[in-house]
C-alpha cells in the first residue's frame, strides 16, 4: 500500500482526479475488453475529485465514452430521486457533467423487489465486464469501506447491510440533522468486491478520519476496520490531506513521504516509462544498482 499526503482536500482531489484520468487515457481498448471499468463512491470526500475530473473533461482532456462505472452502495428504501439518494448524488455531481452513456453507469437499486437478487445480479454484472480496473473509495469515521461496517467479513460480497449507529449519526448532516430520516439499511459491495479490483485508490480527508486512517494503515488487518483489508491488496493507494494524518506516527508519515520523493526522482530521471508498473520496476532496479555502485565507491574512498 502507498500513502500520498497533500496539504488540502482540494489538492487531494486534484491528485486523484489526474491519476484516474491518466489511467483512463492510457487504457488500451481491445475486442475482448472494450471498456475501462471504474468503481465509484459517494460522500463529501470524493467531491473535489469529481469536480476536477469534470473540469478536465470540459478542457477536452478526458472522455468517458469507453468507461463503465459501478457505484459502491445505495440506501435501502428511499426513492431513487430523493435528494440524498446515491443515484441523485452521482448524476448531480458527476454523470450529468461528463460524456458517459447513462447505460454504462451502474448503481444498486435499494428499492428492488428482491434485494438479494439485486445484489447477486450486481456481482454478475461486474464479472460480465471483466471486473473493475480501478475502484475509488472513501472511508467512514469507523474505518468502513463502502458500507462494510465494523465486523463485516473481509471476504464479503455485495449484500444488504444494517448501518452502524455511528454511520447513521455521521450521515445525519445530509438529512437536515434529522436522525429519524437517515435510512437504517443499505446495499453495498463487499470488501472482497473491492479487493477484486485490479487497483484501489482511497480518498481520506479531514481530522474526523484521522483515527480511522491510522487504524487502517498502522493497525493489523482487522474486520473491525474493514478498510484495513487494503493492506493485502497488491495495488492500493491512499491519498490523504494533512488533517487526516493527525493520528499517524510522525515516522509513518515521513516514511511514505520519503518513498514519494524517491519515486519522483526516479520518474524525473526515467520519464514517462515509469508510469507503467513494469517501467517503474525497471527504473527502480536501475536506481538501486546506482546506489549500490555509489556506496561501494564511497567505501573504497
Ligand atoms: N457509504 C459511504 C462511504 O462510501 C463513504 O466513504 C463514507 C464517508 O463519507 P464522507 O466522505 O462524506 O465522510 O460515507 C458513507 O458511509
Amino acid at each position: 500500500m502507498r500513502l500520498t499526503v497533500r496539504d488540502t482536500k482540494e489538492e487531494v482531489g486534484n491528485y486523484i482526479a489526474e491519476y484516474i484520468v491518466k489511467r483512463i487515457n492510457s487504457f488500451k481498448a481491445s475486442k475482448e475488453k472494450p471498456h475501462f471499468v471504474l468503481g465509484l463512491p459517494t460522500g463529501s470526500s470524493p467531491l473535489p475529485v469529481y469536480k476536477r475530473i469534470v473540469k478536465l473533461h470540459e478542457e477536452g482532456k478526458v472522455s468517458f465514452k469507453n468507461v463503465i462505472t459501478f457505484n459502491m452502495d445505495e440506501y435501502v428504501g428511499i426513492p431513487r430521486d430523493h435528494p440524498e439518494s446515491y443515484h441523485t448524488f452521482m448524476f448531480k455531481h458527476f454523470f450529468s457533467l461528463i460524456d458517459i452513456d447513462p447505460k454504462n453507469t451502474h448503481l444498486l437499486d435499494g428499492n428492488a423487489e428482491d434485494l438479494y437478487k439485486e445484489c447477486e445480479d450486481y456481482e454478475a454484472a461486474i464479472k460480465a465486464v471483466g471486473g473493475i480496473d480501478l475502484f475509488l473509495g472513501g472511508i467512514g469515521a469507523d474505518g468502513h469501506i463502502a458500507f462494510n461496517e465494523p465486523g463485516s467479513s473481509l471476504t464479503s460480497r455485495t449484500r444488504i447491510k444494517t448501518l452502524a449507529y455511528e454511520t447513521i449519526l455521521d450521515n445525519c448532516r445530509f438529512f437536515n440533522n434529522d436522525l429519524s430520516a437517515v435510512p437504517r439499511m443499505a446495499l453495498t459491495v463487499g470488501v472482497q468486491t473491492v479487493m477484486d479490483a485490479r487497483e484501489v485508490v482511497l480518498v481520506v480527508t479531514g481530522q474526523n478520519k484521522a483515527l480511522a486512517l491510522s487504524q487502517m494503515i498502522e493497525g493489523g488487518v482487522n474486520h473491525m476496520v474493514t478498510a484495513s483489508a487494503l493492506q493485502t491488496h497488491p495495488w492500493a493507494l491512499v491519498v490523504c490531506d494533512e488533517d487526516a494524518t493527525n493520528e499517524l506516527r510522525v515516522k509513518t508519515v515521513k516514511y511514505f513521504k520519503s518513498i514519494e520523493r524517491v519515486q519522483d526522482e526516479v520518474e524525473a530521471k526515467y520519464g514517462s516509462a515509469t508510469s507503467s508498473r513494469l517501467g517503474l520496476h525497471k527504473a527502480t532496479a536501475a536506481v538501486v544498482q546506482q546506489l549500490y555502485i555509489i556506496s561501494r565507491v564511497q567505501r573504497r574512498i
